[in-house]
């Protein structure tokens, strides 16, 4: 196992009507910034519900917050946030949302001069963050237990992460009820998201860490058994519930603690949401197959114990073993609907010059748990994910 340290100081409140505990979680004199995105939460009840909860302290409000949260759009919250002289954020909404919250948090104590550079430091600049927590309506992101978020530059066609240890939730709010006014495009995103998360951090090479390879093929054998259901029968509150819980647990440090990480599919994902607009977790289902391809010798040991633990793929060579795993695991996210092939969304060769210059532009040069997805390889990935499935 490698060496690690494991903090998490994120509050998680979980169950039915959990909103109500906000008057106890906030400060009595929190002067309050409610953050959402396009209205769902106002059309569903959830943000009337968090009105309510909140009692008689100062509340503003800014809605507006696009999926893939803008800079442009975040600047003018931080800009409310001084004018109003506010001091708590809280974050209503799915990870978009949270994450826009989490750079707002940073940009309001950030001392620099141009508060982008968060981004491109990915955090390391940060001092500090206003205080905030969550009510979480989307199950997918993790980044209501998680310090990361995820924002984009129109402009620059960018989109970077960062991560500090001040941009932890204080707490957040998970009422899985909330989610059921979700479509099912959003709740079957949320359960490919949830598990590409679980394989950035279990499909690397073996370090002989047993707890964190069996919860993350726990996580991933209950999102494989719930993710159908959760899709077709939104009101079923403890299929619900387990994947509000599991997509938490696949992202909040737990099964990442002390085995390597690769994250390279994501890095690839976030240029073709930053070029095509694709959904964050649709990239993932186009790249992640072609990655294990690629990869297919450097994760040999885990390919084969994810085949057989996770596929119970026990039969036939190794080769054969893990490309039946390949092919369950594309399986099982064309049954969501999510394509696996870049073709899907009329991207064709044409797009992957730009796509390789914009890995280089952001830095994403040595990408993968073992530094070896070169912008060539990473060529190899694209063009591969354009191939259809035989
Ligand atoms: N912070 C992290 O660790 C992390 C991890 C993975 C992805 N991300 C980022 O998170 C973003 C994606 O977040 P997401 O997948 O949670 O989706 P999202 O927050 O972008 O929301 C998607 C859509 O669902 C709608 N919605 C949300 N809750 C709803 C509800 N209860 N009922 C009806 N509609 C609802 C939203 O209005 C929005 O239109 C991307 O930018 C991605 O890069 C962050």
């Amino acid at each position: 196992m490698l060496n690690f340290e494991f903090h998490n100081p994120t509050r998680i409140v979980f169950g039915r009507d959990t909103i109500a505990r906000l008057d106890a979680l906030l400060p009595p004199a929190a002067r309050v910034l409610v953050l959402y995105g396009g209205g769902s939460v106002r059309q569903n009840g959830t943000l009337a519900e968090v009105r309510a909860a909140l009692g008689g302290r100062e509340v503003r409000e800014f809605g507006g917050i696009e999926p893939n949260p803008t800079y442009e759009t975040l600047m003018r919250a931080v800009a409310l946030v001084r004018q109003e002289r506010l001091d708590f954020l809280l974050a209503v909404g799915g990870g978009s949302v949270i994450d826009g919250t989490k750079f707002v948090a940073a940009a309001l104590s950030f001392t620099g001069e141009d508060p982008w550079t968060i981004l491109e430091t990915h955090g390391a600049n940060v001092t500090g963050a206003m205080p905030f927590g969550s009510v979480l309506t989307l199950p997918a992101t993790g980044s209501e237990m998680n310090p990361t978020a995820v924002i984009t530059r129109t402009e620059t066609a960018a989109k970077l992460a960062f991560r500090s240890p001040y941009t932890f939730p204080q707490f957040s709010i998970l009422d899985p009820s909330k989610t059921f006014t979700l479509p099912a495009r959003q709740v079957a995103n949320g359960v490919v998201d949830a598990f590409v998360h679980i394989t950035e951090q279990y499909l690397t090479f073996p370090v002989d860490a047993r707890v964190q390879d069996r919860f993350a093929e726990g996580l991933l054998q209950t999102l494989i058994e719930i993710g159908p259901r959760a899709v077709a029968q939104p009101e079923d509150y403890d299929t619900r519930a387990n994947l509000v819980w599991t997509a938490t647990l696949a992202l909040n440090g737990l099964i990442g603690a002390g085995v390597p990480g690769d994250w390279a599919t994501h890095m690839i994902g976030h240029e073709l949401t930053a070029r095509f607009g694709i959904d964050h977790a649709r990239t993932l289902a186009v790249v992640l197959p072609a990655l294990l391809r690629e990869r297919r010798e450097a994760k040999r040991g885990k390919l084969l114990q994810y085949a057989e633990r996770v596929w119970h793929i026990t039969e036939g060579t190794e080769d054969a073993r893990i490309e039946a795993a390949i092919r369950r695991t594309e399986a099982f996210f064309e049954s969501l609907g999510l394509p696996t092939r870049l073709s899907s969304y009329a991207v064709g060769t044409e797009a992957i010059d730009g796509l390789v210059a914009q890995l280089e532009t952001h830095g994403m040069t040595a990408l993968g748990e073992q530094k070896e997805i070169t912008p060539e390889v990473s060529r190899r990935i694209l063009e591969a994910s354009l191939v259809p499935a035989a």
